[in-house]
This record gives C-alpha cells, structure tokens and sequence, in this order.
C-alpha cells in the first residue's frame, strides 16, 4: 500500500524535492539561535564586542528573511503537490469506477462512494502535502539539536534524549485505538453523505408523501451517529493530546532540572544553560510536530486505505482473446442458450432460458412483473455476468466479443430514464459523441421531439434540469429514444419504451421503433401488448421460466397467459 501511495509522488519529483530542500534549509536555519544566544552571551557581552553582536543580529535576519521565503514556498507549493496528488488520486478513482460492473454499484451507496472520493483523499492530500515536510523537518532538527547538544555536554544530551523512548511507547500505545476510530469517523461521514444524497434526490417523494418529519429523522440519525463517532475519535485524540503534551511539558522540566544541577556543578557555563533550554523547547516542537504528524497519519492512511479498497474492485475486463465484434457478426442471430442467472448467487432469477432472434428479427418479452424481463435484456450488453448457459451474438458467445465493441453495438432505452444535467441537445448528442446538430434533429425528428423543441424558448439548447427534471415523463423518454436513433445500432433493447407516452404520441413513436427496428434485431419488452402484437416471436417470462412462445396469433390461439393477458387489457 506504501509503495502505492509513493508512486502519487513520482509525478511531482521536482516540486517534491524542492519543498524538501525548502524545508532542510528552514529546519537548519532554526538550529542557528540558540548558538548565536548562547555566543552572544558566553562570548561577546562579557568582551563588549559590540560589532560581533551587530553582526550576528544581522545574520539572524537574514536567516529570518530566507525563512520567511521559504516558509512562503512550502507553504504555497506544498499545497499546489498536494492538491495535484489529490487530483491524480481522483482522476484514477473516477476512471475506476467507470470500469467497474453494475454489481458494484448495486451494491454500494452512491453517497458512500462520492465521501471516499471527495473527504477521503481530502485527508489523504493533507498527509501526502505535510507528512514528508513534517517528518524530514522534525528529524532533521532532533538530529541536528542532538549532534549540537552533545557538542556542549554529552551526559546532559543523554539524559534529555533517554526521555524520548517513553515517547515513543506512548505513541505507539495509542496509535492502534486511534486507526480504529478514524475508520469508524469515516464510514459513519459516508453514511451521512449517503443519506443526504438519498434525501435530496428524493426530496419530491419526501414532499409528496408529507415525510418531512420522517426524512428529518433519519437524517438526524445518521447525523447523531457521526457525532457519536466522531466524538469517540476526539476521545482518543484528547487522551493522545493531554498525554503528549503532559509528556513534552515533563521533558521540559526534567531538561530545567538536570542543566540546573549541571550549572551548579559548574560542568556548563550559563551560556550553555540557556542555549540547553533553547534547544530543548525547540526541540519540543518537531516533537510536538512528529506527535501531530501520527495524528494526520492515522486520518491520512485510513482515507488511503478506503481510497485502494475501491481501487481493488475487480473491473470489468475482457476475456483472454476477446475481440472487437464487427458489424456483420452484429448483424446476425442472437441465441440464449440454457441461461441460468441469479443476483446474489442465491435467488435464481432466470432459470435454463433458450431463446433465439432472427437476425433483423423482433422479439417480445412479456409476463408478470419480476418475471426477469429487465433483467434478461441486461444480459445481453453483459451487465451482469451469467452463472450458467451462454448467449450468442452472430454465431460467437458474447464473452468472446470485448465489451466495449459489443455494447457498441446494443441500442438500450430503459426503463428508468436519466438524463444529464445539460441541454436537450447535449443529452441526445448522448447517443453519439461528435454528431453534428443535423444528425442531432434528425434523430429529434424520428423520436417525434422535434416540433416539440423548436416549441420552447430556447429549441435545442433549452437546459433539461437536474436529471431532466423539467421535462414530461413523455419528453424524457422521447430524448432517450432519439439518443437511440442518434447512435443507430444494429441490436436494440426496448424496456417498456413506449410506456410514458400519450396515445396519439405511442402511435407515433411506434411507427419511428417499426421503422428503427426493420433490419435491426431488437428485444422488446412491453405492458401493453398492443404494442408487440407485430413482434416475430412473443415468449411469456415468468418467473418459473419461459411458460409459452409463439406469435400473436398462436399465443392467442393456445388460450394460455398471453391470451389471458391480452384480453383482459383488450377489455380495457
Ligand atoms: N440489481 C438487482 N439486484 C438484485 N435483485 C434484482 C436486481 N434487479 C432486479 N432484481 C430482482 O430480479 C427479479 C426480476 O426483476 P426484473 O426487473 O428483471 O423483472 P421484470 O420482469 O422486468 O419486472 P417488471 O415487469 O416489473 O419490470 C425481481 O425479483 C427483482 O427483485
């Protein structure tokens, strides 16, 4: 993991080298007062050599001055590496996520997975930008006030630094109750983000069902267990806090008492005391600094470790010797052969399903709901991987066929309709990246949307609202059929593609999906079975498996599901 973390740095060599230069020099220019006290007043008062006096003031302010513009260096420039760290981290999270399968996201609180994105590698940043800096400055001042002080007296020096390895136990006892509590903070951050998330997309659901109250509650909840955790951390970190700082405050007073002794003993002159005493409560900041340092630390490494738990998800890859699926092979025959497909290895959703499309073909799924209609339409694009059986695209199973070319070649209009946040115009444009505006209506126009657009104020460019909020449930779908038309695909899914439309709007629109589906081999599935009445093949999906198959006209001749269904909507 270490290893993982350094590698964020290589990118920032030069930047990284340079604050710790920056931060060498500072840390030896501190080393310099308390010789310059210690010979102004050992040596130059008792002489009254008042030009060495002025002379090493001035040097002092010039150590003063070169720090004030490193301090400025560090500063700015740490930042900017850590930043830049934080955004590489980003930049590979992101990617990340965009190769991982649907399971995952399934699985996972969107919430959840934003907080590890966005606070996560914010710690993580502040460690990676302060952490060397903060290291390299303590232990370069410790070393340095060590070789200094045993220049003036080895067995003072020894004694003070004896203190030390109680330190370091302190630390270490610690450390552990802390990891564990930082943990905690931020999962219990990512619950909180999670249901705010969730609250705020549903928020017209909340009203609706007058649950202010209630999504007030469950918010208070969350919110009331992150105080509680934080409150835990803050515990340790308090015990961690007083504990060193009762620690750096004993050091100081035994440093006091021993150089005392040593200067009635007349083994140190006061010179020496008080540069001893200098060096001592200087030295009790890289103390102080390394003790805050295991504090960023802990906070820093939990954020990383998070941010790899995602970076470990297995994506989705190819298999060995997949390869891109032309257009001819997309153009042929789909087969499902003795599918077999669960969720959770669990609960079988589909059951030895056989299937076969004709190529340019339609096929209709029906059946009652959580029949598994959806689901088997979600793995052809391979959103989910099969437990058992195998489907065929154009003579090849699909898993021979690299994703990214198949899914090339599927048209989906969902069930659920997302829309970007964006313009009309960017969400068909959707469908094909780089299509010209011509492209763009003329899809519009096939999708019955365009008289529509030129109908508002501003046409194509009109802003659609966060997820399309400001459009007709019809509208919506309209724009996910015309992203269709735009990326024109040889396969086509259809889910419930007509469902949110007018009548006189359905009929159109199905007239533009007849004329869409001829020559393309398209999988339906549909409520109203007046839509599908035309379909080449009609399978009733239940969740026992496929009950019957046929056409319209057989279907409603064997008197069975189908016939039942489509009479009683046919009464309707
Ligand atoms: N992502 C998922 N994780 C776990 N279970 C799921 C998931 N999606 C669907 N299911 C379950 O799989 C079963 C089939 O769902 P599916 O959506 O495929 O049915 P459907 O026939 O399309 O239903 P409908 O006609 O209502 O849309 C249901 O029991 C559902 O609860």
């Amino acid at each position: 993991m270490l290893k993982k973390f350094i590698g964020y740095y290589k990118p920032q060599k030069k930047l990284f080298f340079a604050d710790m230069l920056c931060a060498l020099v500072v840390a030896v220019c501190d080393l310099f007062y308390p010789m310059i006290t210690r010979s102004i007043i050992q040596d130059y008062v008792p002489n009254k050599n008042l030009r060495l006096i002025i002379v090493w003031a001035s040097v002092l302010l010039g150590i003063y001055l070169l720090k004030a513009g490193l301090n400025y260096f560090i500063q700015y420039y740490g930042h900017v590496m850590g930043v830049r760290i934080q955004a590489h981290m980003r930049k590979d999270v992101f990617t990340h996520l965009q190769k991982l399968p649907f399971a995952y996201f399934d699985e996972n609180k969107t919430g959840v997975i934003m907080s590890r994105i966005l606070n996560d590698l914010m710690e993580v940043t502040e460690l990676a930008h302060h952490g060397p800096e903060d290291l390299f400055i303590s232990l370069i001042m410790l070393l340095g006030s060590f070789i200094i002080l045993c220049g003036i007296n080895v067995p003072l020096t020894l004694i003070v630094f004896a203190l030390l390895p109680v330190g370091v136990f302190l630390v270490a006892k610690l450390r552990t109750r802390m990891n564990h509590a930082f943990r905690v903070t931020r999962e219990k951050t990512g619950e909180v983000n999670a249901e705010l998330e969730n609250s705020i997309s549903g928020i017209r659901v909340a009203k609706a069902f007058t649950n202010k109250e209630g999504e007030i509650r469950k918010f208070e909840h969350r919110n009331r267990e992150f105080v509680e955790a934080r409150s835990d951390a803050y515990k340790v970190m308090g015990q961690f806090s007083a504990s060193t700082n009762f620690f750096t405050d004993a050091l100081n007073f035994t440093v006091l008492i021993a150089a005392a002794c040593f200067l009635f003993a007349g083994a140190i002159t006061v010179g020496d005391f008080v540069a001893y005493l200098l060096y001592v409560s200087m030295f009790l900041n890289p103390i102080r600094r390394l003790l805050a340092f295991v504090e960023q630390f802990q906070e820093g490494i939990t954020g990383f470790k998070r941010f790899c738990e995602i970076m470990d998800q297995p994506e989705e890859r190819d298999d060995p010797g997949a390869v891109p699926m032309g257009d001819e092979e997309a153009r042929g025959d789909i087969a499902f052969e003795g599918v077999r497909f669960s969720y959770d290895n669990n609960t079988q959703i589909l059951r030895d399903i056989d299937l076969h499309i004709g190529s340019g073909k339609t096929l209709a799924l029906v059946g009652p709901s959580g029949g598994g209609k959806t689901t088997l339409c979600h793995l052809l694009p391979r959103f989910y991987e099969l437990d058992d059986g195998s489907i065929q695209i154009g003579g090849r199973d699909i898993r021979q066929y690299t994703r990214h070319s198949l899914r090339e070649h599927i048209g989906i209009v969902q069930q659920d309709i997302f829309l970007f946040t964006g313009t009309i115009r960017d969400n068909i444009a959707y469908g094909r990246l780089g299509a010209t505006d011509e492209e763009i209506v003329e899809a519009a126009k096939r999708a019955n949307l365009h008289d529509f657009i030129l109908s508002l104020d501003d046409g194509y460019d009109t802003y659609v609202g966060e997820r399309g909020v400001r459009l007709s449930g019809g509208q919506k779908q309209r724009i996910s059929i015309a992203r269709v038309f735009l990326k024109n695909p040889p396969i086509l899914i259809l889910d419930e593609a007509t469902s949110a439309l007018d009548n006189a709007t359905e009929h159109l629109i199905q007239e533009s999906l007849a004329e869409l589906s001829q020559g393309r081999t398209t999988l339906v599935v549909a409520h109203r079975l007046s839509t599908i009445k035309n379909a080449d093949e009609i399978v009733v999906l239940t969740p026992e498996g496929i009950a019957e198959q046929g056409n319209h006209h057989r279907l409603l001749e064997q008197g069975g599901i189908y016939a039942e269904l489509y009479n009683s909507q046919f009464a309707e």
